[in-house]
């Protein structure tokens, strides 16, 4: 069941408020204008009007995978939401044997891991993408279309409610000075942010099942085949303020992050801002 409000502070904070009062899981609540909206890490989330702004609520019982990773379940279901409304999605079937991203050089796609490279031309990950502009996950939940980001999607707990936030740049993005940014406005496509979560709210209940029903490995696999290449040099900004450089070396079997650092070691990163560099 989807709910419509008109203006409401954060969805996700209605959302936590509905679930102590007792919501059942599969309710949706998506607000026409969000006016304090939050974002990861405890940074505001602005959304113009005409994108969406919206939260559900799952709860948890005791045979689930680990909560956390309800992050890539939303991940997957928004990256098929969003790539429904992008034009030519069918257009994924280039599999490069090398992979040139930036600062240059060539890099392997295929890790140690032994997963299977994603498809991707280096345009559709660093370049403007054009029309073959597709959306790619980020570590742990970011969807980015030729490097910008489109989407946030923000987790929040109470007791044996787990509230799932999805903010989409559809019609605007606002400007943010630290990482670029982007809509699907941008790529050619509108859709009106109702029928976008239709859309999104039949995904997600669909890989919700699959989560519940199969455990993480299916989840992990549609991540892994929609997120940029093994390979791909990314900075992990780690929440003591550290930083690792290393390449994507996949998922391990709880979805934390394996970078490969230039030693060779693996390291396992649970928490992060993640960024391509
Ligand atoms: O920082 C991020 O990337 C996550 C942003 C999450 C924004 C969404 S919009 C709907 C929901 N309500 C909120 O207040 N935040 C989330």
């Amino acid at each position: 069941m989807i709910r419509t409000v008109a203006e409401t502070g954060s969805t996700n904070a209605d959302m936590l408020e509905l679930a102590r009062s007792g919501a059942a899981e599969g309710l949706w609540l998506r607000a026409e204008r969000q006016v304090s909206g939050r974002g990861r890490q405890g940074r505001a989330w602005v959304a113009p009007a005409g994108n969406l702004s919206a939260s559900t609520l799952v709860r948890l019982r005791a045979t689930d995978p680990q909560a956390a990773t309800l992050a890539l379940v939303a991940a997957v279901a928004l990256q098929e939401a969003v790539e429904v409304y992008l034009p030519d999605p069918q257009n994924h079937d280039v599999t490069p044997d090398l992979f040139r991203g930036p600062p240059g050089g060539l890099l392997r796609m295929s890790g140690s891991s032994g997963e299977r490279a994603a498809q991707w031309t280096p345009e559709q990950v660093w370049g403007d993408g054009g029309s073959a502009a597709r959306a790619m996950l980020k570590w742990p939940n970011d969807l980015l279309i030729a490097g910008a980001k489109i989407s946030g999607i923000l987790l929040e707990r109470a007791d044996d409610a787990v509230v799932v936030g999805i903010g989409v740049n559809l019609a605007a993005h606002p400007d943010d000075l630290e990482r670029p940014t982007t809509s699907l406005a941008a790529h050619g496509a509108s859709p009106d942010p109702a029928e976008f979560l239709e859309t999104l709210a039949e995904a997600f209940a669909r890989w919700l099942a699959r989560w519940r029903g199969e455990g993480l490995a299916p989840i992990r696999t549609r991540w892994l085949e929609r997120a940029h290449p093994i390979g791909t040099a990314l900075t992990a900004r780690l929440p003591d303020g550290d930083a690792a450089d290393g390449l994507f070396d996949g998922l391990d079997a709880d979805g934390a992050l394996i970078l490969r650092l230039a030693d060779g070691q693996r390291r396992v990163i649970h928490a992060a801002d993640i960024f391509l560099i």
